[in-house]
């Protein structure tokens, strides 16, 4: 029997797919895993049992990723499973910054008792106008699940589309309409673009990437969208460009008391994600990755340990090791299983940065003393029988 527990909560439709050799606890301590949204887990002690967590979900700042690779605790998330509730909020950004349709909205709940309303709102229609996005220039700073998304569908839009991200994966490049313009340097997004939206992850390298001087390349009356983390933007001097009106429009998805009220600023609650479609698509998502963890030992879509793969255990036993990626381990273990007078029937090794992972099959069970003296192995963070 496993435990998972739930740090957020999460679409039912995905939690039914752990079968009944699973059961959901509130404690964390039992949990082998758990399944977190955008819960803050840096301050959370990680107790020994954990196993694994899945971020449903794409980021993953809020998880101690460094300490739970120490900790043998492999992180999941699910790429690309929300990218479309946040495609589509990105484009209604564009539009609400376009046309003030919030204050044309507004105006006319404020009239409600009038029964003139329908004469009064052609007088007052004009201070509502705006502009159209097709034909504005739109550049997107990270191109990967949404970014690309965004970039096709404002292509569609009639937008001309200039796309950053030095770091593209193949399958994102190939996805990308040819329309779309591939520009090396970001300061050429700054310089040229009406509407500037960001997608990349926040990391220290991406902290504070739309600076003070970043906005000082910008267009007079650009828009910013920020649909990705608030401390991605230097939002101290944004609010200076919105009160300067350097910047027309600064549309983000996270509230926070330097932006919220500020002239200027469209935001929303952190609702890109928030639709039944994503929420659904991530915990599917998430509680298969588990699963396949935790039965099979498999990783698919970890970004703190490598993806592995050695389909379902057929053989008498499956071992698990988490270990840093260092030289001489493979040896060491199977000398210990051959210490142990068992034979390995498959294995395979996997490394990402400072961190591996080795799945052995043997033509016998584990036991006990050999998970021990794996264990005993420096460098070695857990070890699991699988099977
Ligand atoms: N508002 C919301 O509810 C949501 C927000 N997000 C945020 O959006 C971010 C992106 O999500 P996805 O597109 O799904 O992630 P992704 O991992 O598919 O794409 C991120 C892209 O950013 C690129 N990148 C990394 N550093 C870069 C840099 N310095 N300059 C340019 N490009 C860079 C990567 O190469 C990658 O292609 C997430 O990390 C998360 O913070 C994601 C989902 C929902
Ligand atoms: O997936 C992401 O990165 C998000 O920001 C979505 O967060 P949420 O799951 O809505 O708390």
């Amino acid at each position: 029997m496993f435990q998972y527990s739930c740090l957020n909560p999460i679409a039912e439709i995905g939690l039914r797919n752990f079968s009944a050799d699973y059961e959901k606890t509130d404690h964390l301590e039992e949990a082998d895993a758990v399944l977190v949204r955008s819960a803050k887990m840096h301050d959370m002690e990680l107790p020994d049992k954990l196993v694994a967590v899945a971020r449903a979900g794409a980021g993953v700042n809020n998880i101690p990723l460094e300490l739970c690779a120490e900790h043998g605790i492999v992180v999941f998330n699910t790429p690309g499973a929300n990218a479309n509730g946040v495609k589509e909020l990105v484009l209604a950004g564009m539009l609400l910054a376009s046309r003030d349709i919030v204050g044309g909205v507004e105006w006319v709940k404020s009239q409600e008792d009038n029964p003139e309303v329908g004469k009064l709102a052609e007088k007052q229609k004009k201070k509502f106008a705006g502009c159209e996005i097709s034909g504005k220039k739109l550049g997107i700073i990270g191109l990967g699940a949404i970014g690309q998304l965004v970039a096709n569908a404002a292509t569609h839009l009639g937008m001309d589309v200039y796309g950053y991200d030095p770091y593209i994966s193949v399958d994102a490049a190939w996805n990308l309409s040819r329309t779309i313009h591939h520009i090396q340097d970001v300061n050429d997004i700054y310089s040229d673009c009406d509407y500037i939206t960001i997608h990349v992850p926040l990391l220290e390298s991406t902290k504070g990437m739309i600076s003070r001087d970043a906005i000082s390349l910008m267009k007079e009356g650009v828009v910013i969208l920020n649909f990705a983390r608030d401390t991605l933007v230097d939002e101290a001097a944004l609010v200076e460009a919105l009160r300067s009106g350097k910047v027309k429009k600064y549309v983000t998805d996270f509230a926070n008391p330097t932006v919220a009220g500020v002239p200027g600023t469209l935001i929303t609650p952190h609702l890109g994600a928030s639709t039944e479609e994503a929420e659904d698509n991530c915990a599917i998502m998430a509680v298969k990755e588990i699963r396949d963890y935790l039965e099979n030992g498999n990783i698919k879509n970890s970004v703190n340990y490598p993806n592995c793969d050695m389909g379902m255990c057929s053989a008498e036993g499956r071992i698990a090791i988490n270990h840093r990626n260092i030289v001489n381990m493979i040896s060491q273990f199977t000398k210990v299983i051959g210490e142990a007078g068992v034979n390995i029937s498959d294995m395979t090794n996997k490394s990402k940065a400072n961190y591996a992972y080795t799945l052995i099959d043997l033509e016998s069970p584990a036991n006990e003393d050999m998970v021990k003296a794996l264990e005993a192995i420096d460098g070695v963070l857990r070890v699991r029988i699988v099977k």
